[in-house]
């Protein structure tokens, strides 16, 4: 099927931006986008949410005590919503998105770009969201864009000083949208490596459901930290395994929102993972969770995808125990890095075991591979 018209460079804020989601994400994004000099409108499932942000310029169930800028507007109808938007932002559940995009299709103009606010893969097919959107709506990649980083709503929301990182692959259109998307308190980096910027923010979730565990259990600093460390060693292994940059998990992504997620209380994540190491079940846990929290539906899809290309996920598959109630979760740090009590390498190339072609050196080999190949092979996306 022809795909639809391919991106016109914006280089002026366009006359009307929509956000779909109004929950905590969608909405500071507004308020990011609307306090940076753009036309806001954002799409409510519910009219009565619509309602107050419209009157009362407040979204009290999501956003407690913020105060929305006057300009941004919300309606709970999607034709009104996207009609005339130049750029689309989707904030709404990662499972949920599929669900959305026939009705969506039709209303996004061929010049409109795309973006994803969302952190999580799809059940089941294992696609991350711009791959999802790229389905669903029919649209060139060029037109599609990522956001990512170290982004918990709620400071963001009080204007405290942050940095996010907008993905294309096509720069330009990252270009267009880190315009949008900088304020006084909110910076926009670009890059062209949406593989590692999509997967940073899907798998530090993962890593901070395992420190949450651990500090529901009561471990402390170190145990946190070599979580964090070698959560970061996974995640990198992972992406790269499916074509990222290593740069991008030392970035904003990767270990910018790591070290966020982990460390807030403010993490729906990290939450989660707290209550299951104070003993709650998985069913339990979901059922206290006012907000997304996407790390719980993305474990399995990943574990899938890391057993797909070889790469092993130690930290992630402890995590996906515990929640199975398989694995008590004062046993998720003895394990931590794997059952075996032969010494590991640290970095891809130190130690027998990874000399001898571990799961984890596998995808540092192939990306050698590929560059000594002057780039020819697959790029894993
Ligand atoms: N909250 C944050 O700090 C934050 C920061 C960065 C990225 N994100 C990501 O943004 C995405 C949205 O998260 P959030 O924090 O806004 O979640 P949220 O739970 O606060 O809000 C989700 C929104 O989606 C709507 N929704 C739920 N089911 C839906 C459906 N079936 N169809 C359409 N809409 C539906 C809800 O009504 C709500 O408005 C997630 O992928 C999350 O990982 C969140
Ligand atoms: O509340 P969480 O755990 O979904 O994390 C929110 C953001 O992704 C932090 O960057």
């Amino acid at each position: 099927m022809a795909r639809r018209n391919k991106v016109k460079v914006i280089d002026a804020p366009p006359r009307k931006v929509t956000i779909l989601g109004a929950g905590s994400w969608g909405t500071t994004f507004g308020k990011i986008l609307a306090d940076g000099g753009a036309d806001v409108t954002l799409w409510a499932r519910r009219p009565e949410l619509a309602r107050e942000i419209n009157e009362a310029k407040r979204n009290s169930d999501y956003l407690p005590g913020i105060n929305l800028p006057p300009s941004i507007r919300a309606t709970a109808s999607l034709e009104a919503a996207v009609n005339g938007a130049a750029m689309v932002f989707v904030s709404i559940p990662s499972q949920s998105l599929r669900s959305n995009l026939d009705a969506l299709k039709p209303l996004v103009s061929d010049e409109a770009i795309v973006i994803s606010l969302m952190k999580g893969v799809e059940k089941g097919t294992g696609l991350r969201m711009s791959q999802v959107l790229e389905q669903g709506l029919d649209i060139d990649r060029e037109r599609l864009a990522v956001a990512s980083g170290p982004n918990l709503a709620l400071e963001i929301a009080k204007e405290q000083p942050t940095a996010a990182v907008i993905a294309s692959d096509n720069l330009a259109t990252a270009e267009a949208v880190a315009m949008v998307a900088t304020n006084r308190y909110f910076r926009s980096f670009v890059n062209t490596d949406v593989v590692g910027t999509e997967f940073g923010g899907v798998l530090k979730n993962l890593i901070a459901v395992a420190i949450g565990i651990v500090d529901g259990v009561g471990y402390g600093e170190n145990t946190k930290a070599s979580i964090i460390t070698r959560g970061l060693a996974e995640m990198t292994a992972f992406a790269m395994a499916y074509g990222a940059h290593p740069e991008t998990m030392a970035g904003l992504a990767g270990l910018g929102d790591l070290i966020a997620t982990s460390s807030s209380p403010l993490s729906r994540n990290n939450t989660a993972g707290r209550l299951l190491g104070q003993g709650y079940s998985f069913a339990d846990v979901v059922g206290r969770m006012q907000q997304t929290a996407e790390g719980l539906a993305s474990v399995a899809p990943i574990l899938t995808l890391a057993a797909a290309r070889g790469v092993d996920m130690p930290i992630v598959q402890q995590v996906s125990q515990v929640l199975a109630g398989t694995l008590n979760p004062r046993d998720i740090a003895p394990h931590l890095t794997t059952d075996s009590l032969e010494p590991q390498g640290e970095r891809p190339n130190d130690g027998r075991q990874n000399r001898g072609g571990s799961a984890l050196w596998r995808p540092f080999q192939r990306a050698f591979n590929q560059l000594r190949d002057g780039g020819r092979g697959s790029s894993g996306d």
